[in-house]
């Protein structure tokens, strides 16, 4: 049976200071480690044949940290952009509550959680899953069918676009759909591919 984890990075400096972050590449926050540890400990009892990263640094240092916490820096792991953060464009570095008091709640909470809505000069979720999921069907999911145990370090948004296609989420479902820093998830799969059971460890 197929197994795998989805784990967003810890906090990251970004995070922390409440700002829109997209592709810029900020570090872990003193938090977003004691996280990415965290998690290792969860993960404790796991052992994963390989493991997929972005190309950005909070990610990878969420992954090293893990898997340092685990004693398995030696497994494959393939890092790729097609697993970064969604690009928010213009609003990249802004801060999110100024922005809200600036444009209003509810076009905030669309540019960050609708389906097909682009903030600014960004890419939607839309636009992130056609990159993600290519990605997946053709990198991943080929050894979640093998029967291994995957583990993805990624990002909040790359994450929610591959969480709506494993949990058949619809646009309204996904636009309440969060996923917490430093949280693994953990998918288990049929020998068809099927989803059998998902939850946070
Ligand atoms: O700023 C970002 O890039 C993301 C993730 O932190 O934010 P949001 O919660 O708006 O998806």
């Amino acid at each position: 049976m197929g197994r795998l984890v989805l784990l967003r990075h810890g906090e990251s400096q970004w995070n922390l200071e409440n700002r829109f972050t997209g592709w810029v590449d900020v570090p872990l926050s003193q938090r977003g480690m004691q996280e990415a540890k965290n998690a290792g400990d969860k993960l404790r009892g796991f052992t994963f044949d390989r493991a997929f990263t972005s190309v950005l640094v909070r990610a990878n240092e969420t992954l090293r940290i893990v898997l340092e916490a685990i004693g398995q820096t030696t497994i494959p792991i393939e890092k790729d952009k097609a697993l970064n953060e969604r690009m928010y464009g213009e609003l990249q570095g802004l801060n999110k509550a100024e922005t809200a008091k600036k444009y209003g709640d509810e076009q905030v909470k669309i540019w960050r959680r609708s389906f097909d809505v682009r903030p600014p000069g960004g890419e939607s979720l839309k636009d992130t899953a056609e990159r993600v999921l290519p990605y997946y069907a053709r990198h991943i999911k080929p050894y979640v069918l093998k029967g291994e145990t995957i583990l993805i370090a990624a990002h909040g948004n790359s994450l929610r676009a591959l969480v709506m296609e494993l949990e058949r989420l619809s646009r309204e479902q996904v636009l309440e759909l969060n996923i917490p820093t430093g949280a693994p998830l953990l998918y288990e799969f049929d020998q068809n591919g099927n989803v059998v059971s998902h939850r946070y460890l």
